[in-house]
């Protein structure tokens, strides 16, 4: 049986726009947009997964609203889940203090401005859908 490790990335949602982060690491990746997240560590349910990892990553206070239908393969063994998020009241704003250099609000209309990962590029458009469909504000 083949390893099959889950990669939560959150689509963190405010005010009309989307979350995106620059990665600063590892070289292959770096400079190329993504959602905030990373591996669900084994026992961990994926939404908490969602809200440690941007503690972490953005020091941000968040909660894991939903997850946007489907799985999207990443390179081996790795797949993405996505989550839909939102800050807390009181939660500090996002910072790029861990696997990133630099955060981007985007509105939906200028979603496709940043180099996303290639693996990205479907589940964002997805998460979009799945955001009009779901979200306000
Ligand atoms: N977080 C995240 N990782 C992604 C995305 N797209 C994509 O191909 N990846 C890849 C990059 C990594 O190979 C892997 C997740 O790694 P990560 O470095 O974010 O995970 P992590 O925070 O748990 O990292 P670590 O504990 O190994 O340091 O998935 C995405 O949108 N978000």
């Amino acid at each position: 049986m083949s390893e099959r490790i889950v990669v939560v990335g959150a689509a963190l949602w405010h005010g009309g726009r989307l979350l995106a982060a620059r990665r600063s690491a590892p070289a292959e990746l770096a400079g190329r947009w993504e959602l905030p997240g990373g591996k669900v560590e084994p026992d961990e349910a994926p939404d908490a997964a969602v809200v440690r990892e941007l503690r972490e990553e953005l020091g941000v206070d968040a909660e894991a609203t939903g997850r946007v239908p489907g799985e999207w393969p990443l390179r081996t063994p790795y797949v993405m889940q996505v989550w839909t998020a939102r800050l807390r009241p009181g939660s500090a704003p996002p910072r790029p203090l861990q696997d990133h250099d630099e955060l981007c609000w985007l509105t939906p209309g200028r979603i496709w401005d940043v180099d996303w990962l290639d693996h990205d590029v479907p589940a964002v458009r997805d998460t979009l859908a799945h955001l009009g469909a779901h979200e306000t504000g």
